[in-house]
């Protein structure tokens, strides 16, 4: 991965609203129309009504015309690293391809690549509705 996946994360992370988990997340995507997207977790005082970093770089994805995710990196403030939650693996596993690598990022950089089928293996996907 390009350095620039990890900083564009770690740049995404400034804009979280955490005021209740005080754990601010950032998500970068690089996807097929060659862009870049990224998002930030934005919590809710009503607290289901929040939501992680990834889906909001997805949102900004689609809306801005990318269709497919590449390859993504993730990064948390904290010093622990943030595997995408199971939520976040199903929404991502609608635009990504099975070897799509998502990379876990502290903020020295990239600390572990998985792709999206070693976290979330025998999914549920699109092909199955025919
Ligand atoms: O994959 C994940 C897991 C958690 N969070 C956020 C949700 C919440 O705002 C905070 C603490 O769970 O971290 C993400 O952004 N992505
Ligand atoms: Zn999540």
């Amino acid at each position: 991965m390009s350095h620039d996946l990890f900083e564009a994360a770690r740049d995404a992370m400034k804009f979280a609203h955490a005021p209740y988990s005080k754990f601010p997340v950032g998500a970068a995507i690089r996807a097929d129309d060659g862009k870049v997207y990224t998002g930030a977790n934005i919590e809710n005082l009503s607290f289901p009504q929040g939501w992680c970093a990834e889906p909001t770089a997805i949102g900004c994805m689609i809306m801005g015309g990318g269709r497919k995710i590449v390859e993504m990196a993730v990064i948390a403030e904290k010093l622990a690293l943030c595997p995408p939650c199971g939520g976040c693996r199903q929404k991502i596993s609608e635009f990504a391809d099975a070897g799509t690598k998502i990379y876990l990022c502290d903020e020295v950089g990239v600390q572990k690549t998985v792709t999206i089928a070693e976290l979330l293996p025998f999914s549920f996907k699109t092909d199955i509705l025919g």
